[in-house]
């Protein structure tokens, strides 16, 4: 077990302790719809931004060929290992910028670190992590911001380069094309064992320190127009999200959905987080979930960290795992 154990400095974890999406979308409510130029007009048209409830990333147009992706992630300690800890914060920033077909360029880090606490050589190891899984992305880790505060958090802003016509959006899934999910599900339930208990579970930490470039770059290849990143509201959260952008439903094979290894047990076992629990409830309402057992549900709605990307298309290597038909009764149906 790690000396310091660095989840212990958190309350939440990980995409786990966002703010609840319906709250979140309370909070942000009219935010798009007010947003009306000043005196001067915009310096640049907007893409992507905050209508229809939001995408992984804000797009503008540079030109015709070119827009600018910009993002910004960060959350308190998933894991004890502070150098594992930065690998994934940084992949999960990068993620964004992923998730919508882009390639990232320059990232700034931001860290909120308890000096009293905690000594700056862990600080310089979670930065050391980021900072390596930014280079290996090729992007560059070029300046930040920190600050001293009661809980340490690490992330990243992250910008990056898209085609303006070959994005991967939220709102542009079509009925009739097959979902694909490029990393197994379950790193909240490990993580949320692995804050409990100490054990370390290296295949759960290797997926959510892998970056989302290839599935990206093979998705805008095969010519993929619609996906998200699967993090904090969980598969079904976020197949949700891209449902109702697109205004079509997200049919889900449940037993064509990978769970990476001891997810269930743990699941089962009753390692469950806040954050899945209220993910779960958000979604109630709008999923059929038909005669599926309350364990196979919680997984499904398991607030990812670092998750992989889903994509209304199909990419070579990875598990088709549902599909999109015209909308239904609900945005969400769930098929044992
Ligand atoms: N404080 C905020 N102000 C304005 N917009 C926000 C704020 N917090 C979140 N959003 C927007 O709300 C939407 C949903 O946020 P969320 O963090 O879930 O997206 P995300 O960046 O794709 O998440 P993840 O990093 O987990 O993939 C996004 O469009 C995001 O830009
Ligand atoms: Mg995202």
């Amino acid at each position: 077990m790690h000396p310091i154990r660095l989840t212990q400095f958190a309350q939440g974890g990980g995409c786990a302790c966002k703010i609840p999406a319906g709250e979140l979308e309370e909070l942000l409510g009219g935010f798009a719809a007010s947003a009306e130029p000043g005196e001067g007009g915009w310096a640049a048209e907007l893409l992507v931004g905050l209508e229809g409830g939001g995408d992984d990333a804000a797009v503008v147009r540079l030109d015709g060929e070119r827009a600018v992706v910009t993002t910004a992630d960060f959350f308190p300690p998933v894991v004890d290992d502070p150098y594992d800890w930065g690998r994934i914060a940084a992949a999960n920033a990068l993620s964004d910028v992923y998730a919508m077909g882009g390639t990232p360029l320059a990232a700034v880090n931001l860290l909120a670190w308890p000096r009293e606490k905690l000594p700056t050589e862990l600080a310089a190891r979670v930065l050391r992590g980021g900072l390596d899984v930014a280079r290996s992305a090729g992007c560059h880790v070029a300046g930040g911001h920190s600050l001293a505060a009661p809980e340490p958090a690490y992330g990243m802003s992250v910008v990056g380069t898209v085609h303006p016509e070959r994005m991967l959006r939220m709102d542009a899934a079509a009925p009739g094309l097959p979902l694909t999910l490029t990393k197994p599900l379950g790193t909240g339930v490990l993580n949320t064992r692995h804050k409990a208990t100490g054990e370390v579970f290296a295949h759960a930490v290797a997926s959510m320190a892998a970056l989302n470039r290839e599935a990206s770059r093979a998705a805008v290849r095969a010519g993929v127009r619609a996906g998200t990143d699967v993090t904090g509201f969980g598969l079904l959260g976020h197949a949700f999200k891209l449902a109702r952008a697109s205004g079509v439903t997200a049919v889900l094979e449940a037993s064509a959905v990978p769970l990476l290894d001891g997810a269930r047990e743990a699941a089962e076992a009753g390692f469950v987080s806040g954050g899945t629990r209220r993910n779960l409830e958000w979604v109630a309402a709008e999923t059929e979930f038909g005669g599926l057992p309350e364990t196979d549900r919680l997984l499904l709605a398991d607030a990812q960290t670092s998750g992989g990307l889903l994509v209304a298309g199909e990419i070579p290597g990875h598990p088709v795992v549902g599909h999109l038909t015209a909308a239904g009764p609900k945005p969400v149906v769930v098929r044992s």
